[in-house]
């Protein structure tokens, strides 16, 4: 296939150098689309019909064989060797069972070694003699150690899976789900099959995928690409709302408290009043001169024209466009009045007029976003003016800036200020919205983060995936439905992931104990992966810990893979001198991990440890804050 676009002849074929450049494009593009991908298969499964897929289940219909693959692969002559698994002729590979076979007489799972076909096994779905079986291949693929980038699922998407990944693109759905029950991975593959089945309206209005941070997107950038898909964007939530044309980066920080008031969705109310406070009441008329004559609109009618804008639920910017139509046009009525018969263009041409546009500009100024919030931070009576009855006091100190900030280039802005003056830009122009965003990691996002996403999905969908137990900000929304209000898609369908997939039974099992402090509600998730005997709690001597450390690392070490350490931030310089000086690569916390070992950037050795902090959660607002939870202490150290 990939020979066959190579050898496509472009010359000539287009009319204009236009065309021929976006069909060159297309062409490359298609050729990347189809390149070889060392150790993936083209297929990893068969499917043996009853019947012939659509024809009626008559008796002595005959049935059909199909490959299942990564994509759709056809021979010379265009006829189909292998079916792509987002085809609804795949969907049996991941949903039939003994119990409702779906037509299918034979599943067979092909099992690969570096890409080496090496086994295979049968199921047949409609035999009464065959018992029901677990898959063996099934359970080694899921139990095989990772290492590097995440990796497509798409040979074993479970039945539950799947059925999230193949809902339709009309409604949003928020997937909750405990650690490693595959969440990141249904939200990429949901990607993959909505492509698949909308590509055209896709391709109009743009994919999104957002996620926690630029390690996290490092990490999940692969698995779209070796799907065939190219075309979906990644961003965290600070590149959504940095915003370079408005000139303010995020160079501070806040405080948790200022952070959590600034992430409050009444914040967004504190905004809408702040720039409304912009209009005026017009106090002069405005007059126009057209040839010998004047016209005169007076105040109370101009009045008029901006209290109806402004009952009207149009953005500021819009309104402002709107007001000189209207005023050209109380001008119109007044020239016929007087026998004239001006057309659309007089109307323009009047809109257009000087005199207009400085009455426009008395009574509804342009504004820049990041200046309305760079004096809404900064001056404590205009603050005060737009927060009263909304934020108290206490919350308006809070929020405001110890030194005011100058400028929009100086200020000190923080992330979460970056989202309020995406707030504003928004209430002034609307932001153009995708066809469809999945956000990951959503748990962590604060009201005012959600609005953000919500206005990039406002015409389209939205996958939201998280675990509401493992929110780490101050800041987290505290349900799921409260989320989705907030993302602008309430009464959206919440579904539950509960089947794990990275972290062993025991381990869930002891982590678990964690859920009736932090998330009462929520289902105690299971594992398929059992690798009994690899969890073990030790108590150390204190002044032994180190060692012992590093002899666990040691240990862990002799398996494949790599290995995390987790330690309080006071401890992590100890502990990369220890590991240091047992000869142990590692990163430090926040720093990106190296390149793939074997890939052509890697000029580092790969390290073998890696280390990330966590804190004492007794110190942070969210657990201190009665509403939010019922914990009795702190919900990662059990201590008082
Ligand atoms: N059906 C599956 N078959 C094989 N592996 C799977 C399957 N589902 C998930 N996994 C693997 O389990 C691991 C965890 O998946 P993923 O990161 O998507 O979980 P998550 O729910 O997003 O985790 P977290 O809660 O930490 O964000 C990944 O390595 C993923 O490839």
């Amino acid at each position: 296939m990939r020979a066959d676009v190579e050898a496509l002849d472009l010359r000539d074929v287009a009319a204009n150098w236009v065309n021929a450049a976006a069909l060159h494009h297309q062409v490359s593009e298609r050729i990347k689309a189809l390149a070889d991908l060392a150790d993936t298969p083209l297929f990893f499964g068969r499917l043996d019909y009853l019947h012939a897929p659509g024809a009626e289940a008559a008796e002595g219909a005959e049935g059909e064989r199909f490959y299942i693959g990564r994509r759709h692969v056809h021979d010379a002559d265009g006829d189909p060797m292998v079916i792509d698994w987002r085809a609804p002729v795949s969907q049996p590979f991941y949903q039939a069972s003994k119990t409702a076979p779906m037509d299918i007489a034979l599943r067979r799972r092909f099992g690969y070694t570096g890409g080496e076909l090496t086994a295979y096994e049968d199921e047949r779905l409609s035999d009464p003699s065959e018992a029901e079986q677990t898959s063996k291949l099934l359970q080694s693929e899921i139990e095989r150690p990772r290492v590097g980038p995440m990796r497509d699922i798409v040979a074993t998407i479970q039945p539950e899976q799947d059925e999230i990944v193949r809902q339709g693109i009309g409604g949003t759905i928020c997937v909750q789900g405990a650690p490693g029950t595959g969440k990141t991975a249904v939200g990429l593959h949901r990607v993959a099959y909505l492509l698949y089945a909308h590509r055209e309206r896709l391709a109009r209005s743009g994919t999104l995928v957002i996620g926690p941070n630029r390690s996290f997107l490092h990490y999940i950038e692969q698995v779209l690409p070796a799907l065939g898909e190219l075309q979906v964007a990644q961003a965290t939530v600070e590149d959504l709302v940095t915003r370079p044309a408005l000139g303010a980066e995020a160079r501070g920080t806040d405080s948790a408290d200022a952070a959590r008031i600034k992430g409050d969705a009444r914040l967004a109310e504190v905004l809408r009043r702040a720039l409304r406070s912009y209009v005026t009441a017009p106090t002069e008329p405005c007059v126009v001169v057209r040839g010998s004559r004047r016209w005169r609109v007076p105040a109370y009618e101009l009045e008029e024209m901006v209290e109806e804008l402004l009952t009207r639920d149009i953005r500021y910017g819009a309104a402002r466009e709107a007001l000189p139509q209207r005023i050209a046009h109380a001008v119109l009525v007044r020239m016929e009045q007087a026998g004239e018969a001006p057309d659309d263009r007089v109307q323009d041409a009047v809109a257009r007029n000087a005199a207009v546009k400085a009455a426009v500009k008395a009574v509804w100024p342009p504004v820049d976003p990041a200046k309305l919030v760079l004096r809404l931070l900064s001056d404590a009576d205009f603050l005060a003016e737009h927060a009263e009855g909304v934020l108290d006091a206490d919350e308006q100190k809070t929020v405001l800036w110890a030194k005011p900030g100058r400028g929009v280039k100086s200020a000190k802005w923080s992330p979460a200020d970056l989202v309020l003056i995406d707030e504003a830009a928004d209430l002034i122009e609307r932001t153009p919205s995708l066809g469809h965003v999945v956000l990951d990691e959503a748990q962590d996002l604060s009201p005012m983060q959600y609005r953000a996403v919500g206005r990039r999905c406002s015409t389209g969908s939205a996958t939201v995936l998280g675990d509401i137990a493992q929110g780490t900000t101050p800041w987290a929304t505290a349900s799921w439905e409260e989320a989705l209000t907030h993302l602008g898609k309430d009464g959206a369908a919440i579904e539950e992931l509960t089947q794990g997939f990275r972290v062993p039974r025991e381990v869930i099992a002891y982590a678990s104990r964690l859920l009736p402090a932090i998330a009462p509600g929520l289902s105690e998730a299971t594992s398929i992966r059992e690798a009994a005997g690899d969890f073990s709690v030790r108590a150390v001597d204190p002044a032994e810990l180190d060692a012992a450390v590093i002899a666990a690392c040691q240990d862990a070490l002799t398996h494949e893979g790599s290995v995390g350490l987790i330690a309080a931030d006071a401890r992590v310089p100890a502990l990369a001198e220890a590991l240091d000086a047992a000869g142990l690569t590692h990163l430090s916390p926040a720093r990106r991990p190296a390149p793939r070992p074997g890939s052509r950037s890697s000029r580092r050795p790969w390290p073998r440890v890696w280390s990330t902090t966590t804190w004492c959660w007794t110190n942070r607002p969210r657990w201190s804050t009665a509403s939010r939870t019922n914990a009795p202490g702190c919900a990662a150290c059990m201590s008082p």
